[in-house]
């Protein structure tokens, strides 16, 4: 649990993040979007020390973190950014093993981390280990930097703007990969994103800041349904708001019993990449399959309508 207790950063007469207060749930992905400058990097930064707090306090587990070593800060908190930060003169294994080197690791937990890493990433250990960063896609080095930046399984994993240099097919990848990863490893994701589609896709709960102030911090059903102001009201968008309502669920959740016709839907697809397919396919229904193929049903025009419509 990360908590944030009246925290406030200045820069000589500049108040950049104001009196924020709010907790952060274990094993959720909370995003922090806002307009620029508003502060979102700099409070996420104050929670692994990189930025000093003014005043106030943020305890990590119930620790203020101004009472933990640095060397354990870095083991608790992965921090991966945009534009991934590799180290070019080191290869994809020794840029992965940075932290745990630090920590003073055994050589061989630190290659069986390195071929796991890469493995969950679907990098192939024996191909990409030995690469440098020039030598990999955009999309491959910044999987490298969020693998690095879990490399000393940390509770918490910090993320400025980590997709924001990919494409969108990239992008929507590695999207899916980091729910599958935090999943897997239960991390606690703090996420700082300008896309709103990615906020709602991603986040249990957003944050919403403006002028160094959190304006709403609330689930995004919550907040698609009762903006705290016309600020949120905005960043929303009022037409987006039954698309961010279906990007926030599954078509593995909205799919019912039956057949239908046509090329099926992977369960993990977000509803409104299912109602774009609806739609362009021309059809009332598509049918659902599990990862591994095997048929769950069927998801209709219908259902992903009712789905939109304002929660009541
Ligand atoms: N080291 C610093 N010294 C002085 N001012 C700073 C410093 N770091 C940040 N600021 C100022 O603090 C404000 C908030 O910056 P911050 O990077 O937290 O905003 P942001 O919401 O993350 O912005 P963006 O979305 O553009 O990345 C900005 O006005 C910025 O100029």
């Amino acid at each position: 649990m990360i908590e944030i207790d009246n925290i406030t950063k200045r820069y000589g007469d500049n108040t950049v993040v104001d009196n924020v207060s709010m907790t952060i749930a274990p094993r959720t992905v909370t995003v922090i979007v806002g307009t620029s400058g508003s502060g979102k990097t700099t409070l996420m930064r104050m929670i692994n020390r990189l930025v000093e707090p003014t005043s106030g306090a943020i305890r990590i587990d119930g620790e203020d973190n101004r009472g933990i070593p640095g060397y354990e800060l870095r083991r608790r908190i992965g921090y991966a950014i945009q534009g991934h930060g590799l180290f070019p003169h080191r290869t994809v294994a020794e840029n992965i093993a940075t932290v745990p080197g630090l920590l003073g690791w055994e050589k061989s937990r630190i290659e069986a981390k390195v071929k796991e890493l890469l493995s969950l990433f679907q990098l192939d250990p024996a191909a990409f280990g030995p690469r440098y960063p020039h030598e990999l896609s955009g999309g491959q080095q910044q999987r490298v930097g969020v693998a690095r930046a879990l490399a000393a399984e940390p509770n918490i994993l910090l993320m400025d703007e980590p997709f924001g240099a990919l494409d969108p097919v990239i992008r929507a990848k590695a999207q899916e990969d980091l729910l599958a990863i935090q999943k897997h490893f239960g991390t606690t994701i703090v996420l700082v994103t300008h896309d709103m589609e990615e906020a709602f896709h991603l986040a249990d709960k957003i944050a919403v800041m403006d002028k160094g102030r959190i304006v709403q911090y609330a689930a995004p059903e919550d907040m698609l349904v009762n903006p705290a102001t016309d600020f949120v009201e905005t960043l929303i968008g009022v037409g987006e708001r039954p698309f961010r309502l279906l990007s926030i669920g599954t078509v593995g959740e909205a799919a019912e019993a039956g057949t239908a016709e046509g090329e099926p839907l992977a369960a993990a697809t977000s509803q409104r990449d299912a109602l774009s397919s609806l739609l362009w396919s021309g059809r009332e229904a598509l049918p659902v399959v599990g990862a591994d193929g095997v048929p769950l049903g069927r998801v209709t025009l219908a259902s992903l309508a009712r789905r939109a419509a304002r929660p009541r």
